[in-house]
């Protein structure tokens, strides 16, 4: 087990400790996606069917939800359905409480400038289902879109070996009101989210997570003139975790491995300020491991003098989620300073999982350093804000002349004389 010492490090070594796998460069993976994507838009349906059948061996169809939700509401279970109606409920309420404030501003008399939250008219849902079916994720989008009062949701998921749905993706599809999803999934899903293909329709902006094939086609898609929006680099999770000696080995190693399992690119960080702590927590870790099988990422652990080191490295890393395994009064201090992270869960009680699940906000989040420029998805993310400015009575008299004189300084005299003509002003 190797434990960097971030303290004594040098520029260079810190910079290698916090490295990240730079996926948004592979050449190959680039070069792989884009032939990809460009052929699904040029060729449409065909491309799409074909790429569907060599990747992941099944065709494309547009499965309608009601049967299986019906199904699902059979045979989830009461305790499974009232897990998800409680993580609903709280999903929805925190949504609701975040929906952004239109803006009202007369700047001057006569002057009435406006900021109006406008939904989107339709987005495309992608929902993650190669390691599981992550119907957490279409909740965690799904909800927030309706609140935000966007109409048309078009749903993508990766095809079962059934041809069918996921019970608890069609149920909570249809909480949703969303009626059918289509069957399929990677940078081919995103490909016919972002130019349509066959019956999928082009959509305005394509939101979800997914791993390296799905994020770079998000990116390559959204940099395509006329192409969708994206919501975010939302790729492989993330978690750092900074412990001191106050924190539980057993809660550190298993938020830890919570994410590790997600995917062999999932970046899994443990920043300790106490050698014994981190060194048990590892311990754990491996019996944890050893306990549930399966696969998991690596987990990288940093020794640093003290919280203040640890601050930093969470701010440098930005990590999509950060945990503060610290008591009360010292996950506050710290909580404080911290300026780049997806997520924060604050003391030893706060799983990420519950994050993941219930607690309310959406688990949709940057990774890959993103968290320096953006937080997650909200309800606003799903909506756009227009400017209207309106003018009436004494505003034009207000700010035509100081309008053309703007305009004359940048050599722009059709702009001034559009200004003027609002002073009766004749323009020949
Ligand atoms: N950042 C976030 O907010 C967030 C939230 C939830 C999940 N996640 C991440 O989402 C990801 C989900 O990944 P997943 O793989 O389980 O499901 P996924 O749906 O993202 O990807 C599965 C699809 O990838 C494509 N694929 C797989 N191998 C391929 C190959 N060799 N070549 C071309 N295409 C290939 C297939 O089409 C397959 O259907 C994980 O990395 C998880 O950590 C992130
Ligand atoms: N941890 C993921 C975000 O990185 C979200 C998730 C869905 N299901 C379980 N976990
Ligand atoms: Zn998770």
């Amino acid at each position: 087990m190797t434990l960097f010492d971030w303290t004594n490090a040098s520029p260079e070594e810190k910079d290698a400790i916090l490295a990240r796998p730079d996926r948004r460069d592979d050449p190959d993976l680039r070069a792989e996606v884009a032939r990809m994507v460009y052929t699904i838009r040029d060729e449409g349906w065909p491309a799409l069917r074909r790429y569907a059948r060599r990747i992941d061996q099944a065709d494309v169809r547009a499965i309608a939800v009601e049967p299986y939700a019906d199904r699902a509401e059979r045979t989830l279970g009461d305790e499974a359905i009232d897990a998800i109606a409680l993580a609903y409920d709280h999903i929805a309420k925190f949504h609701e409480a975040a929906r952004p404030d239109d803006v009202f501003v007369e700047t001057c008399d006569g002057l009435t400038m406006s900021k109006r939250w406008i939904a989107l008219d339709r987005v495309g849902l992608y929902v993650p289902g190669g390691k599981a079916p992550l119907f957490s994720t279409l909740l965690m989008l799904a909800v927030p879109a309706r609140i935000a009062g966007v109409r048309d949701i078009v749903c993508v998921t990766p095809p079962r070996a059934d041809g069918g749905l996921d019970p608890a993706i069609a149920y909570c599809a249809r909480l949703c009101g969303i009626d059918r999803i289509w069957s399929v999934g990677g940078a081919q899903a995103i490909a016919a989210l972002a130019f349509g293909a066959g019956d999928i329709p082009a959509v305005d902006r394509i939101y979800g997570p997914g791993n390296k094939w799905v994020s770079m086609a998000k990116s390559l898609v959204s940099s395509t003139p006329g192409g969708p929006g994206i919501d975010l680099p939302a790729g492989p999770s993330e978690l750092l975790v900074i412990a001191d000696d106050s924190a539980d080995p057993v809660f550190v190693a298993a938020d830890l491995l919570s994410q590790a399992e997600h995917d062999p690119d999932a970046q899994v960080l443990l920043v300790s300020t106490d050698e014994g702590c981190a060194r048990e927590a590892l311990a754990q870790a491996e019996r944890q491991m050893a306990a549930m099988g399966g696969d998991f990422a690596p987990i990288r652990t940093v020794l640093c003098a003290d919280l203040n080191d640890a601050v930093e490295i969470a701010n440098l890393y930005a990590p999509e989620h950060l945990s503060l395994a610290l008591d009360a009064a010292d996950a506050d201090a710290v909580a404080a300073k911290i300026r780049n992270a997806g997520t924060v869960f604050v003391g030893h009680s706060a799983a990420e999982t519950f994050g993941d699940y219930c607690a309310g906000p959406s688990h949709v989040l940057p990774t890959d350093g993103a968290a320096r420029y953006t937080g997650g998805i909200s309800t606003q993310t799903f909506m756009k804000a227009v400017g209207f400015q309106r003018v009436e009575g004494n505003g034009a008299r207000q700010i035509a002349a100081a309008a053309a004189a703007l305009a004359r300084l940048e050599g722009l005299e059709a702009h001034a004389r559009a200004a003027e003509a609002r002073l009766g002003k004749a323009l020949a």
